[in-house]
């Protein structure tokens, strides 16, 4: 029998990634609940919209995302990333079916020197960062059948994200002013998709309570925004693509409205210990990506 998997969003980096996993796969069914029908700041009629597509397992993967702009509209971004994710819940319940939830590095406030850990208290410096901590917890308060995945920095081919801005910069400038006082790991949506459908399989072949609960999920490797910025340009280079000179500068230099974390480096190591997953190394990840967009518009 195939698995059925419902994902929420239809447009966004992570769903994108998971449609192209999922058709190497004949034994998965990937369907997908997003807007304007499913749309996640009206939050009437998901549980029964969830209920009527009678899925095996949830990816609660859409999400407001836009960091600087959820500081000046918290309730839209804790509507769509905390009240809805109760109403996803609320449908796995009735289905008693687990979710699988992602969430964020900028669920911690960046004051700790090494990687976080799962047991680390997060405490979020930005009003994304609050929404998608209340989301972990509403989700955690209504079923007990759920994983909780914290992953960072997230880029690929697809949508918006920093390696595609950075690229397009380099379009029209020889020189960028990149931050270099934040470090974090640079996550591939193509890791993350393949990594959560390996997950979903562990979940839908195994009741272990230890399998459930809140793990980190990032790439391998770590870096500065400034130095993700470089790894960029160097493969976009030796690919033929454009490429700028990046200044290392401190975020004081960089103004924005939502305040990042100095430090968001997550530890991996339960989610490799637990499901036998770790994902690749950031650089090679970002190499593929790079690739992926010079053959996209040399096409
Ligand atoms: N991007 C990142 O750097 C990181 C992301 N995450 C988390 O990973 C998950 C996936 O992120 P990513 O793929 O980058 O997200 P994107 O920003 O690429 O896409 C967001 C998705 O959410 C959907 N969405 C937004 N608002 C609504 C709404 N009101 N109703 C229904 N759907 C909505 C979008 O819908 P549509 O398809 O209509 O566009 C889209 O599918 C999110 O939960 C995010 O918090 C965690 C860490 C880092
Ligand atoms: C475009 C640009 C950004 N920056 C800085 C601003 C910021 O501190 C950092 C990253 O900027 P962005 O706005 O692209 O990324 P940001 O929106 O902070 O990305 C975050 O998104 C959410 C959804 C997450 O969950 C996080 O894990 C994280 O990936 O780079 C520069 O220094 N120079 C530049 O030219």
């Amino acid at each position: 029998m195939k698995s059925r998997i419902l994902v929420t969003g239809v447009n966004g980096q992570v769903v994108t990634a998971l449609r192209e996993a999922a058709t190497d796969r004949p034994d998965v069914e990937l369907i997908w609940l997003g807007r304007p029908d499913f749309d996640l700041s009206d939050t009437e009629n998901i549980t029964d919209k969830i209920v009527a597509a009678a899925p095996h397992v949830i990816l609660s993967v859409a999400a407001y995302t836009a960091v600087d702009n959820a500081e000046s509209d918290e309730s839209t971004a804790t509507s769509i990333n905390a009240v809805a994710v109760g109403e996803i819940a609320e449908g796995a319940a009735r289905l008693s079916i687990p979710v699988i939830h992602l969430s964020t590095d900028y669920v911690f406030d960046g004051t700790k020197p090494s990687p976080y850990l799962e047991t680390d208290k997060p405490n979020p410096t930005s009003a994304y960062g609050r929404s998608k901590l209340a989301g972990e917890q509403v989700l955690a308060a209504r079923l007990q059948n759920h994983i909780i995945l914290r992953t960072a920095w997230v880029y690929s081919p697809f949508g918006k994200n920093f390696l595609k801005t950075m690229l397009s910069l380099a379009e029209t400038r020889d020189h960028l002013r990149v931050v270099s006082d934040q470090r974090g790991n640079p996550t591939s949506a193509i890791d993350i998709a393949e990594a959560l459908l390996v997950i979903a399989g562990n979940l839908l072949t195994d009741k272990d309570p230890g399998l459930r609960g809140t793990f980190h999920m990032s790439g391998t490797g770590e870096a500065t925004w400034a130095e993700f910025a470089e790894q960029i340009f160097q493969a976009s280079e030796r690919l033929g693509g454009p490429t700028a000179q990046v200044e290392h500068i401190p975020s004081s230099q960089y103004p924005t409205p939502a305040k990042r974390p100095a430090n968001s480096r997550l530890d991996c190591g339960k989610l490799e210990q637990v499901h036998g997953v770790r994902l690749p190394d950031w650089r090679s990840s970002t190499e593929l990506v790079v690739r992926r967009l010079m053959r996209q518009s040399s096409n």
